[in-house]
């Protein structure tokens, strides 16, 4: 058994170094992602013992910058949602010079695209006239805004795509006919994409729960990883540790790897993703109380992927995205330039929801010819790509998911619940995350909470609590829950 403790002489106050013969605080991190690195980064520089157990080969997990084209692609995360002081991660990226590329201010209907610099084509390769494009994009939203009073009205939450329905028998003139019915069954599957999941599965009442910050959507020209990796610089990393077994006792937990090996401290961290926690591959002892396994079954989540086609060079127009409408979202396409955006020759296709998952059963090369194929309808005399990658959020089994969502019929509150700390377990990852679920910045915000809500309850144990000293500095902003117990 590995302890990740040293003495038994608590000598505990934030801010203090500690001689090798004093007790300091001690806690397992379990998750390698931007949340459990946030919380691991927090509880080392605030003095504690801190072992970080990550089951690849690699940290970020859903941040994943491949460099094998000679230059960093991301294959997870690769936008900062909301570009601007009020991002927890501005002063890390700020401070890094990393520079962002933005692709759209605040409000757009795209959410992260404003439609300044496009191409939409037909399923024939004919481009939709850009007023049409526009035109749709309003009656868009003023759908949105009808199922808006639907669910004023309802007491039963329903599916987007359910509202949707009855808007359109409500108010025949919104049901748009031929290209029009295209182009906003594209609208439909850009907010699919948001979502990492299909209209009839996201919830009406929660879809826009979610607080988006100030700024708009920047893509980090230079990679997701470089943050990931100042972050982690100097902590005790234990890779190819995949966690079986988490045993909590009043006075502390054991861990236990798919090797065997054991690990104790006085608390841990939980930051794996939702998808994984749902399959039950982690045995806890005791069992968490139902009401987190409640949240953990009833939140969704979804599978967003990338695949990413390097050409020789471009011969696709200037514009920041191409896309395909179709008569069904689960038909039409979506293609990332990053030529605008890094100067390389890569459009990356990127699928959601139900096609994500259907595309998962295919090989890299069948689903590399499938995003090709989607391309050619509307460039056909493109040449096909010299290098491309495959992403498989869904199936890696350390993943399992791309992102968290709300579904139908159930509380936006379970985001909330799924990170209240049971006893000396703390959870963290963007699913945990009630203001940021499915983002980067979400899962930083967590890992933070998560070592603050640790470090008070560690600290408390050994009777050195200060209660106002949060482990990032006094302006970060930090919410303590009530620890409520029969939710
Ligand atoms: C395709 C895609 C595109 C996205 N785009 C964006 C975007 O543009 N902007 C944005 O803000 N967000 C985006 N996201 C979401 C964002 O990537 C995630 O919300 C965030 O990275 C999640 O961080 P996390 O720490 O919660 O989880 P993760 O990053 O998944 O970290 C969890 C870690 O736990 C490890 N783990 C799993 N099981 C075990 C185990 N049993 N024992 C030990 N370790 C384990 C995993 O290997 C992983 O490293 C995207 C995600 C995907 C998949």
């Amino acid at each position: 058994m590995e302890s990740v403790r040293t003495t038994s002489n608590p000598q505990l106050r934030r801010g203090l170094s500690y001689s090798d013969a004093e007790r300091k605080p001690s806690v397992i991190v379990i998750g390698g992602g931007m949340a459990g690195i946030a919380a691991a980064r927090a509880l080392h520089d605030a003095s504690f013992q801190v072992v970080l157990l990550e089951s690849r080969e690699r940290i970020g997990g859903r941040v994943c910058t491949d460099y094998s084209f000679g230059f960093p692609i991301d294959l997870g995360a690769s936008w900062l949602h909301g570009v601007g002081k009020e991002n927890p991660l501005a002063p890390l990226i700020g401070r890094l010079g990393l520079p962002l590329y933005r692709t759209s201010g605040d409000n757009s209907v795209l959410y992260d695209h404003d439609l300044e610099s496009y191409a939409l084509f037909d399923m024939d390769g004919n481009q939709v006239p850009q007023d049409l494009v526009t035109k749709v994009g309003e009656a868009f939203e003023s759908i949105l805004e009808e199922t808006d009073k639907i669910r004023q009205e309802s007491s039963e939450d329903m599916s987007i795509s359910r509202a949707f329905s009855i808007v359109f028998a409500r108010s025949p003139e919104l049901r748009l006919e031929g290209l029009a019915h295209d182009v906003l069954q594209w609208y439909l599957c850009r907010m699919e994409g948001w979502f990492a999941a299909d209209a009839d599965t996201i919830s009406l009442k929660c879809w826009d729960q979610e607080e988006l910050l100030p700024g708009g959507h920047g893509l980090m020209v230079r990679g997701y990883i470089p943050v990931i990796n100042t972050l982690a610089k100097g902590l005790n990393i234990h890779l190819g540790h995949r966690v079986t077994k988490i045993v909590r006792r009043y006075n502390g937990v054991k861990v236990t790897v798919e090797n065997g090996k054991t690990f104790v401290a006085d608390a841990a961290i939980v930051a794996i993703p939702l998808g994984v926690l749902k399959t039950k591959s982690i045995k806890f002892e005791p069992k968490l109380p139902e009401w987190k396994e409640t949240a953990i079954a009833d939140l969704g989540v979804g599978i967003e992927n990338k695949i990413v086609l390097h050409f020789e060079k471009v011969f696709w127009p200037n514009v920041e995205f191409l896309g395909v409408v179709a008569e069904t979202s689960y038909a039409c396409s979506y293609f990332l330039n990053l030529h605008k955006a890094t100067g390389h020759s890569v459009l990356v296709y990127m699928p959601s929801g139900r096609l994500a998952k259907d595309i998962e059963k295919m090989s890299d090369e069948a689903a590399t010819n499938f995003a090709f194929m989607q391309l050619k309808r509307i460039l056909p005399n493109a040449c096909a790509p010299i290098q491309y990658l495959v992403s498989r959020w869904g199936s890696d089994i350390d993943s399992l998911g791309s992102y968290s969502y709300d579904t139908v019929g159930k509380s936006h509150d379970l985001f909330e619940r799924l990170r209240i700390p049971v006893d000396n377990l703390f959870f963290a990852g963007e699913a945990t995350s009630s203001n940021f679920p499915g983002s980067v910045h979400g899962a930083f915000s967590t890992g933070l909470m998560a070592a603050e809500d640790c470090r008070m309850r560690v600290l408390e144990r050994y009777g050195e609590l200060d209660l106002f000293q949060p482990v990032m500095g006094e302006e970060t902003p930090m919410s303590i829950p009530l620890l409520i117990s029969r939710m």
